[in-house]
């Protein structure tokens, strides 16, 4: 286990972080093995592993400089040996990935092993630490027209004898194929599915590449077909070099494994070794820390100690972690305990984040750290990082509540330990699109680094303030850092800072108290939005509706507008990491951004038509990515607003404020974020013309947050089924029907606000009435074939219009009839509706109340054998449809990354989509998909970050067609041209 902090940790980070909490998401790009982003007829793992040969595949051995995997490709797309588009789309997808700690070199590296390891393949030993080329290499990449001799020279020069050759050309050529369009005279175009011939007949890593050429049928276009002719079947010119000795070997499975393994490993440590050491093999930390940071409070007595404690749980069952700290001074300081903050997954390991939220003393502080990790069974194991802890450096700390990115300007403030005298510099490091600058273009940006001396500001606690601003040009992925003498922090996320800046004055402003540090400025309890107060040293966090975050302020929980979204500029996904600050910081710029349904993250500038403050309660899904944050719910959005747009007419706003502005800082958020007393007055008056005024009081404790509407009095109604509405009775819940509505004689929508009471009124004068999917009234004289009761508690979705009434779900309605009989009890239902009845709000005396409708209703023969309880009819359900008109079934896909999955055209029919209607919509495009019932999404190519998803993810069924699937949350049912 390496000594942490490590050259390595990004790139560990980057290879074992695949999906959930803290995920950096490389591997989704080849995942699953058959995956490509780019379209049919490409595999992206093929692609990886193909790209990893070509980088090194111009290696000298016996001349220097020797090359070896050095990203050089990158100047080398031009020059004729490197045929095909995977070469570019990988290094751009790399250069996401790109940074100061992390090479395109290691990148290409780490590229074969995600590709072998998502395809079944052998885990490739990786080791970090190449350094990338900044001009081309010489040519020498084999090509399919040489002759035998020339490909053993060739592989002699890259340091690979003849049967190395053989084997890592096989271990190649298991995965992907011949791109007919590129290689015109190895596989003729238009004979093939895509013009994409497979070598081996299967995506996955395995022996069929050498048990197909030794025993047939080959298939290999580089073996067999026209490639003979025209003298390019150098699969069979590589393979025979040796009379197939080496391929019969590799007829064995286990053979095959264990020689791909060594043969790729050796193909990704061929570096230069007079410029380059490789790291030992990177093996994933057991215990690692990730994003500690201490910040300055108020005041200047108390440091913010925050960050994570990432635990490979792959063999491990955790109970608890706690960390036992040293002060400054190498003395004992105390045991900070954690909580969990998320869990992660890689190709072959787990971790679960236990989030550590402490304020220290500044004057003794912290400088390293022991972990201790109890497991299940009590055991504790005590990772001390090889012996000295793990080091944290209290001298030069970023304050990132106070620094900002705004209008091309970074400013960054932070606090430098008083004792050090060297004045403290601060650096930006861009990453600059290639252009002319550089000796060849390429995919890939160049790093631009730049840095200024920072001014010296007010003497805080033990610290001063420095305060320093660098204009930058391109912000994606933008990093910087602060410095002074030996001591430094750095490697920061520069897009992870709020928008609005605060003058730099003179002093933090104290949250505890009026009393201030600088004589030059004053300030209150009031100054700005918020105050805080400082918290003890173990400060447990709670579940809150987080009341700012950045330069943003929480407006309450809001509905969806009418027929589109209530925010509708830009949409993020993250359904298993996303926090308030991920979609603040996806959304910086933006007046608005709200978190819905957990993982969705929406930006706009206005709040659109039919969006409206509703009750706090809604929004009750807890953050994927922080378990003390809310996100939303289903058609529910957590909103927040620019505090500067909000400070206008609240009559609870400071007078003061003005004159705070030009001392410091505005607001300390990291402090309000970890404080465990806060209290938040905010206006909405701004937006909301309904209800002018919100206050919301987040008390000590912060368990309960109320909101309360100025125009009404405080609501006493709780959450619950409704018995009776305007005349009708509760009937249950109910399905659809199997092939028509459940009620099908009249319907009418209102998806920003439907209640109960509304569908009642449209539906008078019926039998029956319903309400499902929130936002969709049914009404009937009869309950039409094949809708039977169903659970309780699948009529989850509470009414727009009311949030104490429910109303229905995705195919269930909440059944009304007139008259005042309820359905009649039946013995087989009791005791699974008496607890759904307690859990959405009916107490137990009224238990009797039965889904099953009573026989002594007037119910039409249509239903009558649905009456009892023993003779439910069979409703025929819904399922994947393989074709639509003439597209094919592609698979459940995901929402691209940062982008829809499919950008060429949208149409939304939340009442009634079904998946003919996108598909006519959709007319002409190669792809469509379907998702959330009722959006439907064209486009000619899939986007990047779109997989595909287990086909049980995509389950709502079609709005206009119960017995289709239409997609889910962030799921495409999804069809192509065939
Ligand atoms: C004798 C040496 C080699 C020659 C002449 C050769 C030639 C080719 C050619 C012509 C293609 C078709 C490219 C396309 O149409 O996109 C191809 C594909 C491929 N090669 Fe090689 N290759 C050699 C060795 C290797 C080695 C050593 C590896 C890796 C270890 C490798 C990995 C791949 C992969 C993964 C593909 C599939 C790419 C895709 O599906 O997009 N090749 N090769």
């Amino acid at each position: 286990q390496v000594t942490w902090p490590n050259a390595i940790d990004e790139l560990e980070d980057v290879m074992f972080l695949n999906s959930g909490y803290r995920s950096r998401g490389f591997g989704a790009h080849v995942t699953p093995c058959s995956f490509s982003e780019f379209g049919a007829g490409r595999q992206t793992a093929a692609e990886w592993l193909r790209i990893g040969f070509h980088d090194m595949a111009t290696t000298n051995v016996f001349f220097a400089p020797h090359g070896g995997v050095d990203g050089s490709i990158q100047f080398e797309l031009n020059d004729g040996e490197n045929i095909g588009l995977g070469f570019n789309t990988t290094l751009h997808t790399y250069s996401n990935f790109f940074n100061s700690e992390l090479s395109i070199a290691d990148l290409i590296a780490l590229g074969v092993y995600a590709s072998v390891r998502t395809c079944s393949g052998p885990i490739i030993p990786m080791r970090g630490g190449r350094i990338d080329a900044t001009i081309a290499g010489p040519m020498g990449v084999p090509q399919p027209q040489n002759v035998q001799g020339t490909l053993i020279s060739q592989f002699e020069r890259m340091g690979f004898n003849k049967t190395e050759m053989i084997q890592m050309t096989a271990c190649g050529h298991t995965l992907g194929g011949v791109h007919a369009g590129d290689f015109p005279d190895i596989v003729a175009p238009g004979t093939v599915t895509n013009d994409f011939q497979l070598f081996d007949s299967t995506l996955t890593f395995d022996n069929d590449i050498a048990t197909r050429y030794i025993n047939g049928p080959d298939t290999d276009p580089l073996a067999v077909g026209i490639s003979i002719a025209a003298t390019r079947n150098s699969d069979t010119v590589t393979f025979t070099a040796d009379g197939n000795v080496t391929l019969q070997a590799l007829t064995n499975a286990a053979t095959f494994n264990s020689v791909c393994q060594n043969i790729l490993q050796r193909m990704i440590e061929t570096v230069d070794p007079s410029i380059v050491t490789l790291s030992p093999i990177i093996a994933p930390y057991e215990v690692k820390p990730e994003g500690l940071q201490l910040t300055l409070l108020s005041g200047g007595a108390t440091i913010s100690f925050t960050g994570d404690i990432r635990v490979r749980t792959t063999a491990r069952s955790v109970s608890s972690v706690s960390i036992t700290y040293l002060d400054r001074n190498g003395a004992a300081g105390g045991t900070i305990t954690t909580t969990v903050s998320g869990t992660a997954s890689g190709f072959d390991d787990t971790f679960t984040f236990y989030g550590i939220n402490a304020n220290l003393p500044s004057t003794t502080s912290i400088s390293s750290f022991t972990v201790f990790v109890t497991d299940t069974s009590g055991t504790v194991e005590t990772f001390n990082n090889n012996g000295a802890g793990f080091p944290i450096s209290d001298s030069v700390i970023v304050q990132t509540p106070q620094s900002c990115l705004s209008d091309g300007n970074i400013t960054v403030i932070a606090a430098v330990r008083a004792t050090l005298t060297t004045p403290a510099s601060f650096n930006i490091t861009e990453k600059v699109p290639s252009t002319a600058g550089k000796p060849t273009v390429s995919p890939v940006p160049s790093l631009v680094s730049t840095s200024t001396t920072m001014v010296q500001g007010a003497a805080i606690g033990p610290y001063n303030i420095y305060s320093g601003s660098l204009s930058y040009n391109y912000s994606t992925g933008l990093k910087y850092g602060v410095g002074s003498g030996a001591f430094a922090d750095t490697f920061k996320d520069a897009t992870l800072l709020g928008t609005a800046c605060s003058t730099v004055g003179t002093t933090i402003p104290s949250s505890t108290s009026s009393v201030v540090l600088s004589t030059s400025s004053v300030t209150t309890s009031t100054t700005g939005v918020i105050t805080s107060t400082s918290s003890s040293a173990t400060a447990t966090p709670t579940l809150t509706h987080k009341a700012t975050v950045g330069p943003y302020t929480f407006l309450g929980c809001y509905t969806e507008a009418t027929n589109m979204r209530a925010l509708s500029s830009e949409s993020f996904y993250n359904y298993t990491g996303m926090t308030i600050e991920q979609c603040e910081g996806d959304c910086a710029g933006y007046s608005y951004f709200g978190v819905e349904y957990g993982g969705e993250c929406y930006c706009g500038n206005v709040i659109n038509t039919g969006s409206v403050l509703t009750a706090l309660s809604d929004c009750s899904f807890i953050c994927p990515g922080n378990p003390y944050e809310y996100c939303g719910a289903g058609v529910r959005l957590e909103m927040y607003e620019l505090t500067s747009l909000l400070s206008t007419s609240s009559a609870l706003q400071s007078t003061s404020s003005s004159s705070v502005v030009s001392s410091f800082s505005v607001v300390s958020s990291t402090s309000t974020a970890k404080s465990s007393s806060s209290s938040v007055v905010l206006s909405t008056s701004t937006t909301q013309s309904s209800s002018s005024s919100v206050v919301l009081s987040t008390s000590t404790s912060q368990t309960s947050v109320t909101s309360t509407s100025s125009s009404s009095s405080a609501p006493s109604q709780t959450l619950g089924i409704k018995q009776t509405v305007a005349g009708y009775t509760f009937q249950g819940c109910y399905t659809e029907a199997t092939s028509e509505r459940a009620l099908s004689a009249a319907s009418f929508y209102d998806y920003p606000a439907m209640t109960l009471e509304e569908c009642a009124a449209d539906c008078v004068g019926y039998t029956y009435w319903g309400v499902e999917y929130g936002g969709e009234c049914y009404c009937g004289n009869v309950i039409n074939s094949g809708s039977v009761p169903a659970a309780l508690t699948d009529c989850s979705f509470i009414c727009p219009g009311n949030p104490y009434e429910y109303c229905g779900a995705g195919n269930r309605l909440d059944l009304y009839k007139i008259g005042t009989s309820t359905a009649s009890s039946s013995s087989s239902t009791t005791s699974t509706s008496t607890s759904s009845l307690a859990s959405r709000g009916i107490s137990s005396t009224s238990s009797t109340l039965s889904t099953v409708v009573s026989s002594s209703t007037s119910q039409t023969s249509t239903t009558s054998t649905s009456t009892t309880s023993s003779a439910a009819p069979t409703q025929t359900g819904p399922a994947i449809k393989p074709t639509i008109g003439n597209y094919s079934y592609y698979g459940c896909q995901t929402e691209g990354t940062n982008i829809r999955a499919l950008t060429g055209a949208v149409y939304f029919n939340y009442p009634a989509m079904t998946l003919e209607q996108c598909a006519g919509d959709c007319d002409g495009y190669k792809y469509w998909g379907v998702e959330y019932g009722g959006e439907c999404y064209c486009g000619n190519s899939w986007n990047t970050g779109s997989v595909n998803a287990s086909e049980t993810d995509c389950w709502f069924t079609c709005p206009g067609n119960p017995l289709e699937y239409c997609g889910a949350g962030n799921r495409l049912s999804a069809y192509y041209l065939t």
